[in-house]
């Protein structure tokens, strides 16, 4: 189904956003990313109120995530305000909105400067193929369950890409942590790239070594998704989504990074320095 004009109006507005992200200098200036990514997220705030209200008046039999929450009661059997379910659908959209295929492409370079655990990754998918009696034959819930490897993969591209970049909280009251005074209201960042590149809990850690997995890590260090209350609730169904990306991936086309350059930008988010051209082809020989 091809976005509709409103959707490619909003992702237009989400890049934005997340390009301030990605700057270093954040002030309220008129001319700066970050004044342009407020005046976007104002603008997608506005669709995203849109598109509540238009979903009340549909009263559609099919159920989505926006119903769910519309249905949502609080102790006292209130129902969730629009404004509030304007910010949750902002946030679960921009939480969603690029997250998952910027996780493909750091696959993508990953198992193409590692060709060995390609071809093993390939080994348990081909695997997962027999008994099914077409190559449109679509993956059961017992087989999503079954890719240990290919999980280890995702594990370990999520820990060195660092989608994510952070994890903010405010502090709730005065802090004194380890000599570091943190006043109440102050927002603390927590740079996942730090903890997860850290040679103090992930051995030689510009390694990619999906095997570190294999092991139980060793608790609050790696947090890709965050942690606590507020821990990524889009987790499950991204890590379900690269499982059946890498399947079809793998088990259907070969392709080589053709990029000279490999190298990674760690600061102040992880890049690809030379993006991620790859050739692409499909396989002649297909496992049944
Ligand atoms: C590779 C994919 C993804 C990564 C690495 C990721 C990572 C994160 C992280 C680190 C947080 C902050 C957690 C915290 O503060 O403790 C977060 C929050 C969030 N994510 Fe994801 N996410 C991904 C995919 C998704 C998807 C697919 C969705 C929606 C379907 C989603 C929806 C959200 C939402 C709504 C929040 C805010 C939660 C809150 O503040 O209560 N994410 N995510």
């Amino acid at each position: 189904m091809a976005p509709s004009p409103e959707t490619m109006k909003m992702m237009d507005d989400y890049s934005y956003i997340v390009k301030a992200m990605e700057t270093f200098m954040q002030f309220n200036i008129p001319g700066t990313s970050y004044h342009k990514a407020l005046e976007k997220r104002q603008k997608v705030l506005e669709s995203s109120l849109h598109i509540v209200k238009k979903r009340r008046l549909e009263q559609s039999k099919e159920k989505c995530p926006l119903d769910l929450l519309m249905e949502l009661e609080d102790d006292n059997g209130d129902k969730i305000s629009d404004d509030l379910l304007q910010v949750q659908l902002f946030q679960f959209m921009f939480g969603a909105f690029h997250s998952t295929s910027v996780l493909f492409v750091w696959i993508l370079k990953f198992l193409g400067e590692n060709q060995l655990i390609l071809q093993q990754v390939k080994a348990e998918q081909d695997t997962l193929r027999i008994g099914k009696t077409s190559p449109e034959d679509p993956l059961s819930w017992t087989d999503i369950v079954n890719m240990p490897l290919t999980s280890r993969v995702i594990q370990e591209t999520l820990r060195i890409a660092n989608i994510a970049p952070f994890m903010t909280r405010q502090a709730t009251e005065d802090i004194n942590y380890n000599g570091i005074w943190i006043p109440k209201g102050w927002c603390v960042q927590l740079g996942l790239h730090y903890l997860h590149l850290s040679p103090e809990y992930h051995k030689d850690p510009l390694k990619f070594d999906p095997s570190r997995f294999q092991a139980p890590e060793k608790p609050v260090t790696f947090l890709p998704f965050g942690s606590g209350v507020t821990m990524c609730p889009g987790r499950e169904l991204a890590k379900m989504e690269a499982l059946v990306f890498l399947h079809y991936l793998v088990t259907t086309y070969s392709w080589e990074n053709i990029g000279s350059e490999k190298g990674i930008k760690y600061f102040p988010t992880s890049s690809l320095k030379g993006g991620l051209p790859i050739k692409i082809s499909k396989l002649s020989e297909y496992v049944i």
